[in-house]
């Protein structure tokens, strides 16, 4: 990619919020909390463009295929400094009816806190991964609701559409994602409250979860068998039954 500026990509960036890379220290540390968002699609439906446009507010047109970048911004939201990493995936390959998702990939929506989908209004199949990417999403976090906003780019190219935006809006609701409808060439506010609405259900989450998880851990441990005590009880068992044989 050229011509970034106003970023720095992971190897750059200092590590915030924790050692342990949890994404949810911060606080205590003084240091920002962490959010981690992986935008993920198929190729060319405009992922490089949103994240440089959500992270420079600029949008550049041209762009050399995407291998996977790391970058990061803070941001304010409600008062607090937040450590925004955004990873940018290479575009997907579609194949008849299956998702090609590669381990690279797995491995940056496992490592997430939170996804953007993007598909393009323009592109039907990038349309129709869609909803292979939310199970993909689900399955590698069991257990974990992951917050999942759904993009419809290019929405500046009505004109060439494949996809009705109603038809994005549906089926983000029955996913039980935020979707937004953006282009990303000619509105910034769009992506910007895209991004913002993911944090936020983040930082929501990781405020309310972390106390649990401390919680969860003072629980006390199911005692272990008393070892002395199952001796005794055996000794007696057996004794019991030695009088029993003597007395026969
Ligand atoms: N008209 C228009 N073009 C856009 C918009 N967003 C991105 N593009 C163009 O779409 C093309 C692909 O954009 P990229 O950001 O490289 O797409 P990508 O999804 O990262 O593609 P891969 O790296 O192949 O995965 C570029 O030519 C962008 O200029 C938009 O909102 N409107």
């Amino acid at each position: 990619m050229r011509l970034v500026q106003n970023m720095c990509t992971i190897a750059e960036y200092p590590q915030a919020g924790s050692a342990s890379g949890d994404g949810c220290s911060g606080g205590s540390s003084g240091r920002p909390r962490l959010i981690k968002i992986a935008v993920v699609g198929a190729s060319g439906v405009g992922k490089t463009a949103l994240v440089v446009r959500f992270l420079t507010k600029r949008f550049i047109g041209d762009y050399e295929r995407n291998a996977g970048n790391l970058y990061s911004r803070q941001i304010q939201i409600d008062g607090e400094m937040l450590a925004i990493q955004v990873q940018d995936t290479p575009g997907i390959q579609i194949h008849e009816h299956s998702l090609d998702c590669n381990e690279q990939l797995n491995r940056c929506i496992r490592w997430a806190d939170a996804v953007v989908i993007v598909f393009s209004i323009t592109d039907y199949k990038s349309y129709e991964l869609l909803s292979h990417l939310h199970q993909q999403v689900r399955q590698l976090h069991p257990g974990n609701r992951v917050p999942v906003v759904v993009v419809a780019n290019k929405a500046d190219l009505l004109h060439i559409k494949e996809v009705e935006p109603q038809n994005g809006l549906q089926l983000a609701n029955m996913l039980g994602c935020t979707f937004y409808e953006v282009s990303v060439s000619e509105n910034y506010n769009d992506v910007f409250n895209a991004f913002h609405v993911l944090c936020k259900e983040v930082s929501k989450q990781q405020i309310t979860s972390t106390p649990e998880k401390r919680r969860t851990s003072l629980i006390p441990r199911p005692k272990s068998p008393n070892m002395q005590d199952l001796k005794r009880r055996f000794k007696q068992a057996l004794s019991a039954k030695v009088r029993t044989v003597t007395s026969v």
